[in-house]
């Protein structure tokens, strides 16, 4: 029966090591991944590959190893009198193991040959089979890196709902057995196939060595970003400790300022790639009407739009087009880009960024973060392509599935770096004739000219980013009143697992980026604290609640590891993502819109009804939530 199953596993695999026709040499000796290496292996018990054929486990990698473990644990002798006066192929392959000690050969053999006693005649019509009716294997534990790239329709293995490929009827592409498994681990890099890999697990073995040694060269964009700042700063110290340059401070400080970014395309608005902007079925008309004075702007603090963050449609908007001053951010007047408004300075070590030239006020808008809305996937694809010589990455969260990366389109947001204790914050709002949203920057209080313009990025593991993060509740506020009014949304910028250092300077400063704040974690059992005791929110909230205390149960228990630090420095267990915190609108304001919404108007933002799908459906749990 073993020897069946076995053969029925390779039934569709071609195989480059098919024995030759008759008369049957005994075939070339193949690795056996299941075995173990020659220094570590033990004798085999004929129980593995039965235990493993009676428990499937949806390990695909544990399964190929077991089935390829009964495929050479169910040999058949073979028949032929050339076959049976060749040493038996086991015994071949131990002693081509230089080593192996020749008892050991011989007590693997007899297993094999007592294993081979309970299993079925070998079936000589299964073209697994070779000529002689053994079966042959044709491929190592890693045969499915051979296996042909995955396709937009091919289901993938993380999705809940399509069944788990049989890998075993699987026809692969090229010939393969058992490639080392540090290219294996390219393979899954590169290629999604069975499963994929965070881009940055093995980044470093393959990009960053690669990149370091190629920004020691003083090429292409290295000389900006992390790396490139400590190259020039490491190089400076080197030419002045020589103490034979004539390089001044001065000069130093000049060739700093000369600093010239690399150039990127300077867009008006965001770009959505690979689709187009989603149409809003409703348009959010606000119950604003014109201020008296001709000289006064409409739609101010109390516009009910505005404190929903949606953006108002000038054209429907009862303040008219000229007067709305709720239009959408990239219409909206902030701080002018360029040297007398936003202007992007060399910081040293963090590379580029954006100072302002002006005041601003607290809560001012600044600027809108802009780029190309692309999917979370060419994210990644873009981040092991075109980024990956970068030090730097613009990306920054759109709605949990897709991305706004400033990489090669954007405006001057995409310099502002992060900081622990930022004078910036990102807001989201929603535009009224597309279900889109932009991001704005506004200002977490009063920012005298002359200082640098930073934000929070929030960083945040990677791996819960897989759901959409706003379903998430807006945490209560630690004092108990209701409604923090933000919610953490998964954004911005995918980090170099090696753990960049953080150079804001600030005193809560985590000392990496995606160091976690003990402040932080602190405020988080605070709110947990009040979030279980409030039992007003309804069972969408609830449920979310939970899943928020549930990460907060497992930050607190790494948090305990590390008691009575200011500042938790360890590295993430996990990769890290950023992510930003983006202010939604606070309850008090829900309750406002939903009195405010006359019955069947559909008008108001608390009107507006979304259509469901995809994407659009997970938006509208968001809604839900806020209802
Ligand atoms: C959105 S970009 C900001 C602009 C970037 N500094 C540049 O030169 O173009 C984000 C990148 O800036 C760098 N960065 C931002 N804030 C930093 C900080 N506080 N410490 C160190 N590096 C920082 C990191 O390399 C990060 O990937």
């Amino acid at each position: 029966m073993l020897a069946s199953l076995a053969a029925r596993a390779y039934t569709t695999v071609t195989s480059p090591f098919k024995p030759s026709p008759s008369p049957a040499p005994p075939p070339p000796p193949l690795a056996d991944p299941a075995s173990p290496s020659p220094s570590t292996r033990s004798p085999p018990s004929g129980t593995h590959s039965a235990h493993s054929l009676d428990s499937p486990t949806t390990d695909k990698i544990a399964q190929d190893a077991s089935d390829l473990t009964a495929a050479v644990d169910s040999r058949p002798v073979s028949p032929s009198p050339a076959a049976a006066s060749a040493p038996a192929p086991d015994a071949m392959d131990l002693e081509d193991d230089d080593d192996e000690p020749s008892t050991f050969a011989a007590e693997r053999t007899r297993t094999t040959r007592a294993g081979r006693a309970d299993a079925d005649a070998p079936d000589t019509d299964d073209p697994a089979l070779g000529p002689d009716g053994k079966p042959y294997l044709v491929a190592g534990l890693y045969w499915s890196s051979a296996l042909p790239p995955r396709t937009r329709d091919t289901p993938s293995s993380s999705s809940s709902s399509s069944a788990p490929t049989d890998w075993r009827k699987v026809t692969p592409t090229r010939g393969t057995a058992l490639p080392p498994p540090v290219y294996h681990g390219e393979t899954l890099v590169d290629d999604e196939r069975a499963f994929r890999l965070p881009f940055d697990i093995l980044r470093d073995c393959y990009y960053a060595p690669e990149a370091a040694s190629r920004a020691g060269k003083g090429k292409g964009r290295k000389g900006r970003g992390r790396g490139g700042a400590d190259e020039a700063d490491a190089a400076t110290t080197k030419r002045e400790g020589k103490g034979g340059d004539k390089t001044t401070a001065a000069d130093i400080a000049k060739r700093e300022m000369s600093k010239k970014p690399e150039p990127y395309r300077h867009i008006g608005k965001n770009v959505y790639v690979d689709r187009k902007p989603d149409k809003a079925e409703l348009p959010a008309i606000c119950m604003c009407t014109l201020p008296a004075r001709s000289t006064d702007m409409g739609c101010g603090q109390g516009c009910i739009n505005r404190l929903m963050q949606y953006c108002c449609d000038p054209k429907k908007c009862p303040c008219g087009p000229d007067r709305c001053a709720n239009v959408p951010l990239n219409k909206r007047e902030g701080v002018p880009e360029g040297k007398d408004g936003l202007r992007v300075i060399w910081t040293g070590n963090r590379g580029f960024g954006l100072k302002t030239m002006v005041d601003i006020k607290e809560g001012d808008f600044v600027i809108e973060y802009r780029g190309e809305v692309i999917s979370r996937d060419e994210s990644y694809r873009r981040v092991l392509t075109t980024y990956k010589d970068q030090g730097s990455y613009y990306f920054m969260d759109y709605d949990g599935f897709e991305v706004i990366d400033a990489g090669q389109r954007g405006n001057s947001a995409r310099f502002i770096n992060h900081s622990c204790g930022p004078n910036l914050q990102v807001v989201r709002w929603r535009l009224a004739t597309v279900e889109e949203y932009q991001m704005g920057l506004f200002a977490l209080h009063d920012i005298p000219a002359g200082t640098e313009l930073t934000y929070d990025y929030g960083w945040q593991d990677f791996s819960t980013l897989a759901a959409p993060t706003f379903a998430a509740a807006p945490a209560a506020a630690a004092d108990g009143t209701e409604g923090g009014g933000t919610i953490a949304l998964s954004t911005s910028t995918a980090i170099d697992p090696a753990r960049q250092r953080c150079y804001c300077g600030a005193s809560a400063c985590s000392g990496f980026l995606g160091g976690r704040k003990r402040a932080d974690a602190k405020a988080k059992k605070a709110a947990a604290a009040a979030a279980a005791t409030t039992t007003s929110r309804g069972a969408a909230k609830g449920r979310a609640s939970a899943a928020n205390k549930r990460k907060r149960d497992d930050d607190d228990d790494d948090d305990d590891e590390g008691e009575g630090d200011d500042v938790d420095e360890r590295p993430s267990k996990r990769p890290v993502f950023a992510q930003a915190r983006v202010v939604l609108p606070t309850s008090t304001v829900l309750a406002r819109v939903q009195a405010d919404a006359a019955p069947g108007a559909g008008a108001g933002a608390g009107g507006l009804k979304r259509s469901g799908s995809g994407r659009k459906a997970a938006r509208e749990a968001l809604g839900k939530l806020l209802r």
